[in-house]
């Protein structure tokens, strides 16, 4: 078993583990009202579509929503009450492997208190992971419901509600990859990153499922956000990994970039377009989007939200219109394409990815550079720990190395690595005990790995 899942004490002589049995933390509230708001949630829109499912699958379907919606019940008063973490039966995709890993850490990792693994004293991020795999078990096992996207409508309708925002943001990129654009590298490069960046702020798990529109455009955001960005490491980025790729002295025609992708909607847009800058001003050859391979945290992207934001783009506008041919054309030369491994919808922190998922490690090792988005990713990079705030990025991400990366995340968890003595004073001084600012999603990171 991965030594990571052995739990014994939250604090295992790394650094103490998030969990929900804190009060007023960000992980209990979570815990206590996020999470039962996003299985109610989930009921509701059953309830609301019953007549639209009966009609599309027939009268067989209401057995279907009987059934979640006895789960969901039961799965709401587990997680108030604190329940264990129950084994799953089913074997669809990596059932076989959430069995394994639930009865793992209920019985190798904790032999003496099998109850500790409950939704509040489990660890978090293992917990939440674990959440988002229940409800898509859920599904799975009804007969006329096992693929839907129960979280589709939601984030369709953030990618709607932003349609003048992408309008703006396809704009700026069109003329960005204008063949005359004049060659500001370092400029472009700052504004691409912190455009796709303050994406990360639309995310709907934070607010449990409810719409949430950015006003600002990430254009703006981009100019207007540098004092809520505590580290900053674009510079060296463009130093030690983009300026090499873009010389390509080697004459290359290999160069690969990958993003790992976080929520649909607009973020998505924005990492979109950074694709396609990052291809089309020469930095690499190929970008791969890793994406996920079933329904996860509400907003995260699949390789359907994938193709339906592309087709969706013309929705914005003439400019939008532009930057979906471009898409397109890269998608149909293969310089853009999509990629959903199952290890992206695992509860491992990636420090174990070499270990746990071989294949995809191996293939990360052939990119010049992983860009990790948002929170959850970033959770996952340094293992969902409570590090001292001055603890090194190197040393929370515990030797995670198959090749750079680069981490754009708005900070919304009680975890994060490598602030500055100035930046920490700064912050303390603002905030004193009040943790709130590592969750609220206004601040942010751009942080550089294995560089
Ligand atoms: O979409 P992101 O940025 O990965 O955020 C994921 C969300 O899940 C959590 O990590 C846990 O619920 C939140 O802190 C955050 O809102």
């Amino acid at each position: 078993m991965c030594q990571e899942l052995a739990m014994r004490d939250d604090y295992d002589h790394v650094a103490p583990r998030l969990t929900g049995t804190k009060e007023g933390t960000f992980a209990y509230l979570t815990v206590r009202d996020r999470w039962p708001k996003i299985v109610t949630g989930l009921v509701d829109q059953l309830a609301r579509k019953r007549n639209e499912l009966i009609d599309r699958y027939g009268n067989a379907v209401e057995s279907d929503i009987q059934g979640i919606m006895g789960k969901f019940a039961q799965l709401r008063y587990e997680i108030m009450c604190d329940k264990p973490l129950k084994i799953f039966s089913e074997n669809g995709f990596d059932g076989p492997k959430w069995r394994q890993l639930v009865t793992d850490m209920k019985t190798a990792a904790m032999p003496d208190d099998m109850e500790l693994l409950t939704y509040f004293k489990g660890p978090w991020l293992f917990v939440e992971c674990y959440l988002y795999r229940f409800i898509y078990s859920a599904f799975l096992c009804t007969e006329k419901l096992s693929d839907m996207d129960y979280f589709e409508d939601s984030k369709q309708k953030n990618f709607m509600d932003h349609l003048p925002q992408v309008e703006e943001a396809a704009s700026f990129i069109n003329k960005i990859i204008a063949s005359d654009a004049p060659a500001h590298d370092m400029f472009a490069v700052g504004t691409m990153f912190r455009m796709s960046l303050w994406g990360n702020r639309a995310d709907m798990s934070l607010t449990g499922g409810d719409d949430h529109t950015m006003e600002m455009t990430s254009v703006v955001a981009s100019a207007k956000l540098n004092d809520f960005i505590l580290i900053d490491d674009t510079y060296n980025l463009m130093m030690r990994v983009l300026g090499p790729l873009l010389k390509n002295e080697r004459k290359r025609q290999d160069r690969r970039i990958d993003i790992v992708l976080d929520n649909a909607g607009v973020e998505l847009t924005g990492d979109l377009i950074l694709a396609l800058f990052l291809l089309r001003r020469g930095f690499t050859d190929k970008v791969v989007l890793h994406g996920k391979a079933i329904p996860w945290f509400v907003s995260d992207v699949t390789e359907k939200d994938f193709r339906w934001t592309i087709d969706s783009l013309k929705e914005t506008g003439p400019e939008g219109e532009r930057l979906m041919e471009h898409l397109k054309n890269c998608v149909l030369e293969e310089k853009i394409v999509f990629e959903a491994d199952w290890f992206w919808t695992s509860p491992h922190p990636y420090f174990v990815m070499e270990e746990e998922a071989p294949e995809l490690y191996a293939e990360l090792q052939t990119s010049s550079l992983v860009i990790f988005k948002g929170d959850l990713n970033y959770r996952k990079l340094v293992g969902d720990r409570d590090w001292d705030l001055n603890t090194s990025f190197e040393k929370a991400c515990r030797g995670f190395s198959p090749c750079p990366y680069f981490a754009l995340r708005t900070l919304k968890a009680e975890t994060v690595a490598g602030l500055s003595e100035e930046t920490i004073d700064k912050i303390l001084e603002k905030f004193e005990e009040d943790n709130q600012w590592m969750t609220s999603g206004e601040y942010a990171v751009l942080q550089l790995g294995n560089a």
